[in-house]
């Protein structure tokens, strides 16, 4: 792998919900990166921070304390703006698949490519009908979600989110509705996209029996990073 810059850089991040007496301190000095190409899992008891953290990283909340950087970006102070350009850089995979029940699997698609003022329509939808088929719905793409299954529905979230080749995909709990085998085709069809376009994968997850697909496992404890390790399930790549 090359070690190249990171992704993610985390520094002594803290994070607080509440005011005044109600202020509770959520993230306790987390320090973290993110390689380019890295499949990094994160664990951890229901409450723990997972979704905090994830957000920061996604710069969907605002970094309180502390230093995040995503490609070079400093997050720490950015503002509204910034914030935005830099999410256009993420890919955003979550349990409820957030799709949209009156657009076909191509439209769903086709949405976040025409977020790019400079794609044309005829070209955003070339692109999207090529991630379809990549995801193996190539003979769905006029379906409406309606008519899919769980695991269709969430391969339609991951082409939405792989679509645009971002540097770095978020993903929460992408295989909590699903049954055994399409959660593992859901995550093998991650990782698989992951390794041909070096993108770097941050997934949350308290299922077990993905874990084996990542490069690294974190694990959060009461809002505390506690370990960082290599997995020793998966051999190293080049
Ligand atoms: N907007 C909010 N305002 C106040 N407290 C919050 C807010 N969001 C989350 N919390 C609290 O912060 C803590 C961490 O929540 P978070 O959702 O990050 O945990 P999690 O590890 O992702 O949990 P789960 O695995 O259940 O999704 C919890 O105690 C939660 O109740």
């Amino acid at each position: 792998m090359t070690r190249t810059e990171p992704v993610i850089s985390i520094k002594h991040l803290n994070h607080y919900y509440g005011k005044g007496a109600l202020k509770r301190q959520i993230l306790f000095d987390i320090n973290f990166d993110v390689y380019p190409g890295e499949i990094v899992i994160m664990t951890g008891p229901s409450g723990s921070g997972k979704t905090t953290l994830l957000s920061l990283i996604g710069g969907l909340r605002s970094v309180q304390e502390g230093s995040l950087q995503l490609l070079s970006h400093e997050l720490y102070r950015a503002n509204q703006k910034k914030l935005v350009n830099i999410r256009r850089n993420i890919g955003f995979i979550f349990q409820a698949h957030n799709l949209l029940g009156f657009l076909t699997a191509r439209q769903n698609v086709q949405m976040a490519v025409e977020l790019n003022d400079n794609i044309s329509q005829h070209e955003a939808i070339r692109m999207s009908e090529a991630m379809l088929k990549a995801v193996g719905l190539g003979p769905r793409i006029n379906y409406y979600p309606d008519n899919l299954s769980g695991g269709q529905k969430q391969r339609i979230a991951i082409a939405r989110a792989l679509v645009n080749n971002p540097a770095l995909v978020l993903a929460d709990e992408p295989t909590a509705a699903l049954d055994r085998q399409s959660g593992r085709d859901v995550v093998e069809l991650m990782q698989r996209l992951a390794r041909e376009k070096g993108t770097s994968i941050m997934l949350v997850t308290h299922d077990n029996r993905i874990l084996d697909i990542a490069d690294r496992i974190i694990n959060m404890e009461d809002g505390v990073l506690e370990s960082d390790s290599q997995n020793v399930l998966v051999k190293s790549y080049d």
